[in-house]
Parts: C-alpha cells; structure tokens; sequence
C-alpha cells in the first residue's frame, strides 16, 4: 500500500518513518521547503528533532500531486489546516482512499472534530473511511523509536485493522477501537487539561495538585463526551487517561510548556507575544467554554483556563477559585 504523509512537521516525520521502518511505501508532503529538504538532504527534520538521524530511505516532496494514486493519505497538520488541505486533496484524489488522521481538536469555526471534518470535505467516492491514529504519543519519543501505544479509530473496522498492520511494529503498538467520539473529544480536551497542568507546575503546585488535576480533568472529559454521545470506557483506554497522563505530565507537550510559561510569569502576555507552536488546546478552550455553556455541561478546569487564555483572569487566582466552589461529593 502506498501512503502519502501530509505534513512534513514533528508527528508527520515521525509518523512517516514508522511506515519507513516497516518497510512500507511512504512519502512525506510538506509546505516548508526548509524541512523537506533537511529530510532528503540531511535525513533528519532539524527544527523538531535536532540531531536525531531519520531513516534515511525516508523522503519528501513540496509536490502535492504526489498523493495521485496513493491508498492512504495521513494528515499531519495542525486543526486550523485540516479543512483547507481537504479541499485541496479532494480535488486531486483519484480513487477510494483511507484517510488517516492524527490531529487533535476541533474545527475552529463549526466545532466539528476532525473525523466530521474530513468526511464533510472529502467526496464519498474517494474517501474508504477516516482512522484517528490517536493516542499518548510525543513524536520526540516515536522518532528515537521509545516503546508506544495508541489507537486506530475508525467506523469501518476493515480500513482500522488496515492501519492496525501497517504501522503496528516493535516499538508501536496500535490498538483499534470504533468509539470515534469518545476517542476524538478525549484526545482534544486532554490539551486543555494539559495548558492547566502547566500553569500550576509553573506557579509551583506539585504532586498532589497535578494529581488531583488530572482526576478531575479525566471527569470533565467524560462528562462532555458522555454528553455527546461518548463510551464512558473510552476514557479509561489510551485516547482518554493516556493521553492525559502524558501531556499533563510531559516536558514534551507544548500544552504543558505553554501553561507553565502561563503560570510561572502569572500572565498570558508573552506566550501570545511569541508562541510560534502548534499550541492545540488554546483553541480548544475557547471551544469547549461555548459548547459546554450551550449544552449545560459543568467544566469547571476548562472554564478557568479559558478565563486566564481569554478574558485576563490571573492563574493564581483561578487555582485558588477552583478550590473554594461548593463542596460536593465525589461521584
Ligand atoms: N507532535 C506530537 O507529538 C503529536 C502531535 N499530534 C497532533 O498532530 C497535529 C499536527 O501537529 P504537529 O506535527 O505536532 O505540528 P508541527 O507544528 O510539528 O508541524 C505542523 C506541520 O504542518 C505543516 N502545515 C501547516 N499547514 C499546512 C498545510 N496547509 N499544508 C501542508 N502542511 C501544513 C507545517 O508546515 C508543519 O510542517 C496536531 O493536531 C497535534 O495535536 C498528535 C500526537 C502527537
Ligand atoms: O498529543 C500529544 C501527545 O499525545 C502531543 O502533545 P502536545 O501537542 O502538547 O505537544
């Protein structure tokens, strides 16, 4: 089978040589000329991974015609660019293919996760189905080949076991699952979560505090998927608690890096003076504060970095506000 890679950033590369190391057809599309060519020319992606030799069978182009015949296109791009680069592929693809996504969040005008997204974009006779390659993964780990697990969600089981193989090896273990909105609204939220752990590691909570955050988080998290139609199970698995662990509790996350930045000045201002990163859960904040408020849905973490992101309110006061609502009990 032949893949296409769209996106030539960290989890596009890593992704890319996974498939490489396994023997498979791959290519990776990029925009950046500077990356396709430190990855053709250099083998290694230089502005993610440093030093870190790729595969050097791996290659890349900026030509997206490269796509024309390819069974499965992956996009590896930020939320923001999912729809846009759909339209574009749509126009090129020339037979049924699985499309593979990675990316986590929402479409930042309708909300629609990425699933919705690419099914909204993509005619029905070019599209077998989409998989959500999703799971706790920090591509600077997969690139240096550390031991992984995540999922392949999809509604169509075949195209899911597909993937299962294909990227399945001796340090990625994929799981498939078909719980697409319990998986997709997990791994979005787990950023927002991943933001709060960060401000308070940055203010100076520890332990205790991240651990109380990430139970509490994982509540919220099931609360809205729940609500839209999410398996409560779901978040027990790799899409849920596992991506939540590992953003809330990595130096790898940008979500983490960007709340403690947030937190440890006390103040929004420079990270959205300088943030080049792709920053998901900023956006996904925003979001899930106006679903949550139109649905009911109680999200009190996700609120209170909304409020620091967007209306000024000063982390250490929002910590402290989250610890004096009313006292309830825990289930
Ligand atoms: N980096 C990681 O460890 C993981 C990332 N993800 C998700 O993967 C998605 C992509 O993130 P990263 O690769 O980390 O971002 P990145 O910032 O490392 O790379 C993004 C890449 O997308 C390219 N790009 C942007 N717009 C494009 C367009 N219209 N056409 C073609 N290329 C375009 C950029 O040039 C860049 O190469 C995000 O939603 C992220 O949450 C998921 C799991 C792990
Ligand atoms: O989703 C990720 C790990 O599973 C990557 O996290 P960040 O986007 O916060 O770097």
């Amino acid at each position: 089978m032949r893949t296409v890679v769209i996106g030539s950033g960290s989890w596009g590369t890593a992704l890319a040589q996974v498939l490489q190391d396994n023997h498979q057809e791959v290519l990776v599309y990029g925009v950046a000329e500077a990356e396709v060519n430190d990855i053709n020319e250099n083998h290694k992606n230089s502005k993610y991974f440093g030093d870190v030799e790729l595969n050097p069978e791996l290659k890349a182009t900026t030509d997206i015609q490269c796509i024309k015949g390819a069974d499965i296109v992956l996009l590896a791009v930020p939320t923001i660019a999912i729809d846009p680069i759909c339209h574009q592929i749509n126009d090129i693809l020339d037979k049924k293919t699985i499309i593979i996504n990675v990316s986590k969040g929402f479409h930042p005008e309708t909300n629609e996760r990425m699933s919705e997204v690419i099914r909204r974009c993509i005619d029905e006779d070019k599209l077998s189905s989409v998989v959500s390659l999703i799971g706790p993964s920090h591509a600077e780990e997969v690139v240096i080949r550390l031991l992984t697990t995540i999922d392949a969600i999809s509604l169509n089981n075949e195209d899911a076991v597909t993937v299962q193989n294909l990227f399945s090896n001796q340090y990625l273990r994929i799981y498939t699952g078909n719980d697409e909105i319990g998986s997709e609204l997990g791994v979005a939220i787990k950023n927002v979560m991943a933001i709060a752990s960060g401000i308070l590691s940055g203010l100076g909570y520890q332990d205790n505090t991240r651990a109380a955050l990430i139970t509490r988080g994982l509540q919220e998290m099931i609360r809205y998927g729940v609500h839209f139609g999410g398996q409560q199970k779901t978040f027990m698995g790799l899409t849920g608690i596992g991506d939540l662990i590992v953003t809330c509790t990595s130096v790898h996350s940008r979500n983490f890096e960007a709340g403690y930045q947030i937190g440890k000045e006390n103040s929004v201002e420079n990270f959205f003076k300088n943030n080049t990163k792709t920053v998901e859960g900023v956006r996904t904040a925003k979001i899930v504060h106006r679903v949550a408020k139109e649905n009911g849905i109680d999200m009190p973490i996700c609120e209170e970095v909304y409020q620091i992101l967007f209306n000024g309110k000063l982390p250490s006061e929002c910590a402290q506000d989250l610890m004096i609502r009313d006292l309830k009990k825990e289930f």
